[in-house]
């Protein structure tokens, strides 16, 4: 038999976005009522399976699957890549690393092409696609825009036990890191890394995993996250609130997490920047600062830095969790941050390129 390719031997795909995620939910119709009715996403389609919803500028068939289960997990993070052979670039990549494979016909997944779904070297089930079904962009349809417009998908955030590996794993796929948080020990805590030219398609949060920590959407407008929490209040359903609103250290950007039916948590963001010169300076920022997490210095609730949702193999069997061995980032900061840890004026910017 041929050799084994070395490692990097193979071109890893060409990735363009993170494009949907598919997510199991319990009970379809709560789901659809809080992603639809509560956060505004549109139904491109619906059957006994499984709901297809899309965020208002997403011209492919979905942003987000919520299939029916018996338990809440993660079924896959789903990559567009940016031509049909770059699906087949997948396969080569994935086959080389030795990890479980599948191809699916177009169809598998209803508006998506031909696929590559794995259980990639960090545990996730991901999927690369090129080929969808297009459907009508709704960008303009400010008559349907709830006030929260919902744009598009913009990142996911997994939780993995080595963010150092995980980051690894993710420079080799071709993803260029934007911002990190480090100790002082030089532990790494968390990683942001872009393929397209925003702060993220990919967050890497430290803690037990394979486990799916976030989905997140974009708005265009600040007032547009407002709104939304506003909206849950109106409905009495503020409890869907976790975390926020605010203003993030990392990134920039203005957010407010939510809690799903399933306790899937989803972000609505908005206004990070740009990050598309190839001399893109990291930023880095120090464990202890307590700007990092959110500007103002309020603190993370505890349940963000603890829970997260399953992630299931090919067979939908959930993945085995492994703890994380290095320090915490809820134990090396003083409970939730409460401290008054103050960076100087300056952010503590790592070495530019
Ligand atoms: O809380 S952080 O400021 O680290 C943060 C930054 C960007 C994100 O997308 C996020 O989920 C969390
Ligand atoms: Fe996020």
């Amino acid at each position: 038999p041929a050799p084994a390719p070395r490692p990097g031997a193979i071109p890893p795909p060409d990735i363009v976005r993170a494009a949907y995620a598919e997510l199991v939910v319990t009970d379809p119709a709560a789901s659809r009522e809080f992603y639809v009715d509560l956060l505004g996403l549109v139904v491109t389609h619906e059957d006994e399976d499984a709901v297809y919803l899309r965020a208002f500028e997403e011209y492919l068939h979905h942003s987000l699957v919520l299939r029916r289960g018996e338990s809440p997990a993660l079924a896959a993070l789903a990559y567009r890549v940016r031509s049909p052979g770059e699906v087949d670039a997948a396969e080569r990549y994935y086959r080389a690393l030795g990890v479980p494979v599948e191809r699916r016909a177009a169809g598998a997944t209803r508006g998506i092409g031909p696929a590559v779904r794995v259980v990639d070297p960090l545990g996730f089930p991901l999927e690369f696609f090129y080929a969808a079904e297009h459907v009508p962009r709704l960008h303009q349809s400010y008559d349907l825009h709830g006030a929260g417009a919902i744009a598009r998908l913009d990142h996911f955030n997994i939780v993995v036990p080595d963010v150092a590996r995980a980051e690894r794993y993710y420079r080799d796929l071709g993803f260029r890191v934007t911002e990190d948080i480090r100790g002082a020990d030089d532990t790494l805590y968390a990683s942001w890394l872009h393929r397209k030219d925003t702060v993220h398609d990919i967050a890497l949060t430290g803690g037990d995993g394979p486990r799916l920590h976030h989905i997140a959407f974009s708005t265009h407008e600040r007032g547009q996250v407002l709104h939304v929490c506003d909206l849950l209040g109106a409905r009495r359903r503020s409890a869907h609130i976790e975390r926020g609103p605010g203003r993030h250290g990392v990134s920039n950007a203005f957010y407010v997490y939510v809690r799903d039916p399933d306790l899937h948590r989803v972000e609505i963001y908005t206004t990070d920047y740009y990050t598309g010169d190839p001399d893109h300076p990291v930023l880095s920022w120090d464990v202890r600062d307590n700007q990092r997490r959110d500007w103002w210095g309020n603190p993370v609730v505890p349940s963000w830095y603890a829970e997260a949702s399953t992630v299931l193999d090919l067979a939908g069997k959930p993945q085995p969790v492994f703890a994380r061995e290095e320090n915490s980032e809820a134990e090396v900061t003083v409970g939730a941050d409460g401290f008054s840890f103050a960076r100087d004026a300056s952010p503590q910017v790592g070495p530019s390129t």
